[in-house]
């Protein structure tokens, strides 16, 4: 499967300007993480992608025909985590899974909803409730009925909310796995959750792309821009370094800081992932 986005512009009716101008190409087997800040623009990427909303000019193509015109197709080929996402509170797993099966049309979905179970780790769960469900596991389900009937394209929006840090590496691991003959697309806000398993990554900000690349590309761009300086009593870090870490110490405060120009008495260290989102995000309001 081959995604390619094309001028995309999104203006919501308040006049609120939420992606302007987006072009990006996504193409199977891909694990991608979206990131970016609050109101970045990601949820109305995710959202038109998955022909929930419209956009206000540029198009998708899916493989070689527009996205709009191929939704039918689209729906067959589509797992989608929305980022709230309603549950059926009196449905117990299992049945709230058989009735997300029936709206996508499954057929043996007996066999479909036994491998999601499995998957998410809800085999125990099975028989409850959805209202007894922790957040956590009520997060489980939403994957879970996201990955019925083993979509080529999923879609997640923030996925590891209120999953426990065990349950979010369970979940990078399973994304992973299914990534590897499909496109798996979700955002975070949470870096720890791309850095190991994401080949590509594309950070938003103010509607608009400012990098689409792998991870190590990202943290090249960082590369002579992170240091740790030693502040003495009193000192303060000027307003255009942005610190990433303080650590009180018996000599003073030590501060990793990112910046467009580092001064000369830091200590030039190599930039971690964190470190090289923070210089591409603080950069816009940067000295260079
Ligand atoms: N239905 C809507 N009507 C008007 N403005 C909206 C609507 N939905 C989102 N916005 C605005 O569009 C911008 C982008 O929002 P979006 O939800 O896509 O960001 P996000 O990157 O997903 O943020 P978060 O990480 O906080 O979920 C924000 O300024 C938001 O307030």
């Amino acid at each position: 499967m081959k995604i390619s986005i094309e001028n995309l512009s999104m203006t919501y009716p308040t006049g609120k300007r939420a992606l302007q101008d987006i072009s990006l190409k996504l193409e199977s087997p891909n694990l991608i993480g979206l990131l970016g800040p609050n109101g970045a623009g990601k949820s109305t990427l995710m959202k038109l992608l998955v022909a929930g909303l419209l956009p206000t000019s540029g198009k998708i193509m899916l493989d070689d025909s527009p996205l709009l015109q191929d939704e039918k197709r689209l729906k067959g080929s589509l797992g989608y985590l929305p980022q709230s996402f309603g549950l059926y509170d009196e449905l117990t797993v299992w049945q709230f899974l058989d009735y997300m099966a029936a709206l996508k049309g499954i057929s043996d979905s007996k066999d479909a909803i036994r491998k999601v179970i499995e998957a998410t780790n809800l085999t125990e769960k099975r028989r409850s409730r959805i209202r007894t469900l922790s957040g956590g596991q009520r997060q489980r389900v939403g994957i879970a009925q996201a990955l019925l009937g083993s979509p080529d394209l999923l879609i997640f929006d923030e996925p590891t909310v209120g999953l426990d840090p065990e349950e979010r590496i369970n979940f990078r691991n399973l994304f992973s796995q299914t990534a590897r003959d499909k496109i798996v697309l979700l955002s975070t806000h949470i870096i720890e959750d791309v850095q190991s398993v994401c080949n590509q990554l594309i950070i938003i900000n103010h509607g608009r792309v400012l990098f689409s690349g792998t991870p190590e590309e990202l943290i090249a761009l960082a590369q002579g821009h992170v240091g740790i300086i030693q502040l003495q009593a009193g000192q303060e870090v000027s307003s255009n370094h942005h610190i990433t870490a303080r650590v009180n110490t018996s000599q003073g405060v030590q501060c990793r800081i990112v910046s467009g120009d580092l001064p000369s008495f830091a200590q030039v260290v190599e930039p971690t992932l964190e470190d090289a989102y923070m210089y591409l995000i603080a950069g816009e309001g940067m000295e260079q």
